[in-house]
């Protein structure tokens, strides 16, 4: 680490105490973004990294519920708009008990850089609540949502802050928020992505973030003149992200051999094929069960407790939560000769996993660039709102395709290294920043 970064990590660390995985994400930015400020004179002495680490609103409140018993609850809602220099704060919401502000800080900056990467006019923001939607029954969920919305209603707007799923959020939890801001302001805008299609939801969104890690990985592998076509994949997580992940990727010809929750994982020798994807969609979307129940139906299959990363694999596709794969996994996947990585997920991987990649020349695409996907196409259900009308399926999905080729296409020109290897971090960081700076110094100090 240079002197430099150093004493900005310092600094960082100082105004934001006990926030270590906000501290993560900035240090990973600033290790490539300090020194490319440095060679280009318009972006110096205009604090640009300091004032993109300070949020420009963070919003904390209370969520006050009565449970199925009557008895009160009350869980912390928080929203943090972090950047609006080139559009409206864009982002999802999380329930997860683990939800703190660190962890939406975190997801916050990385957003704006995600969201700028994408080519859409899509500032940065993301929120949640320590609230978990595991165990409660639908009714529970929906007083929760309305109450998290009797709150949150008076901070958004379909140009002012756009908020969408991330884990723990999905068709449910969103209408009833949704349903909840209707009645509160007597208005029926697009102030939620990610909405049933039935209320102005966009086709494609929810497969865009799995499908659009696949395009991403489709392109990594294009640059070494090799396609997903035989290759075995390892996938974390069994929601959202990693469920289209699975269905494109097979799709395109790969195996998909394990897929994992909190509870541990699942390897199957043969292949999720699509009949076994639709058993793992109706067990975690319907039923709501654990992964090991695959195991117990398909004989081709073993549950493990632990992660999925010991298991060989040609491309590892961490899709569940932050910091789940770290340096040891990662020496493992190596020796197992991975040969591409990518982040379904937010911040998957470790400093020192991802040094591990790199250092043994394996292609790692971080999730802003990999996973942007989702929010791109939630910037489409925007545009499709605005006009208040609906685009066809195929539309969306090559509108997505072509995002996530010019998103590799940006990582390749801000991070292609001498040798011809493509540092996809710094690629990706620089982006980000350059679309971000721009406005920023256009806008004035503000
Ligand atoms: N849904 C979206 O459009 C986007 C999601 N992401 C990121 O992708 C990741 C997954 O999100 P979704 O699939 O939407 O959420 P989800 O709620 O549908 O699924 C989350 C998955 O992660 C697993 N998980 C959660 N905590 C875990 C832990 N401590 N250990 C092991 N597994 C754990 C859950 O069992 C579940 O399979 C998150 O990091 C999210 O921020 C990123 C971009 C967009
Ligand atoms: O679609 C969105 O606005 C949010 C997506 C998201 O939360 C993410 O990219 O991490």
């Amino acid at each position: 680490m240079t002197e430099q970064t150093a004493s900005f990590l310092d600094y960082v660390r100082r105004n934001n105490p006990n926030e270590p995985e906000f501290l993560q994400a900035v240090h990973e930015v600033a290790e490539t973004i300090l020194p490319y400020i440095e060679v280009n004179p318009k972006y110096q002495d205009k604090m640009l990294l300091e004032r993109m680490v300070e949020p420009e609103r963070t919003i904390i409140f209370r969520v006050p519920w009565v449970d199925d018993k009557g008895k009160i609850q009350v869980n912390r809602g928080i929203r943090v708009e972090f950047n609006s220099a080139i559009g409206p704060y864009k982002g999802g919401l999380r329930f997860h008990p683990t939800v703190n502000l660190s962890i939406l800080k975190f997801l916050g900056f990385e957003q704006t850089f995600k969201n700028s990467l994408t080519t859409l006019p899509l500032g940065g923001g993301k929120g949640g609540s320590d609230f978990d939607p595991k165990g409660k029954s639908d009714n529970e969920v929906m007083r929760f949502c309305q109450s998290f919305m009797n709150e949150l209603y008076r901070h958004i707007g379909e140009s002012t802050d756009i908020p969408a799923g991330d884990i723990g959020i999905g068709f449910r939890e969103i209408g009833y928020m949704f349903g909840q801001y209707k009645k509160l302001r007597n208005e029926f805008t697009g102030i939620l992505t990610g909405k049933g299609l039935s209320y102005g939801g966009s086709l494609i969104r929810p497969e865009s973030t799995g499908y659009g890690l696949v395009y991403f990985v489709r392109s990594m592998l294009a640059i070494q003149d090799e396609t997903l076509k035989g290759k075995t994949i390892s996938i974390s997580g069994s929601g959202n992200v990693a469920q289209y992940a699975c269905e494109k990727a097979t799709e395109f010809g790969a195996k998909v051999v394990t897929m994992s929750d909190s509870s541990g994982y699942i390897y199957d020798r043969d292949g999720i094929d699509v009949d076994k994807l639709a058993f793992i969609m109706e067990l975690k979307n319907v039923k709501r069960g654990r992964i090991s129940e695959y195991a117990e139906t398909y004989k081709s299959a073993t549950f493990h407790e632990g992660r999925p990363w010991s298991v060989k694999a040609d491309i590892a596709l961490p899709s569940a939560t932050q910091n789940e794969l770290n340096e040891e996994e990662a020496k493992l996947l190596v020796r197992n000769n991975v040969i591409v990585v990518a982040e379904g997920a937010n911040m998957p991987c470790t400093p020192e996993a991802i040094e591990v990649f790199q250092k043994a020349r394996v292609l790692f695409g971080p999730g802003k660039a990999a996973n942007a996907g989702g929010v791109a196409t939630s910037g489409l259900e925007m545009s499709q709102n605005a006009l208040k009308l609906s685009w066809d399926r195929e539309k969306i999905d090559g509108k997505l395709v072509t995002i996530m080729e010019d998103i590799h296409q940006s990582c390749v020109t801000y991070g292609k290294q001498e040798d011809g290897f493509v540092d996809y971090v710094k690629g990706a960081n620089i982006a980000g920043f350059v679309k971000v700076a721009d406005a920023m110094l256009s806008q004035g100090v503000v």
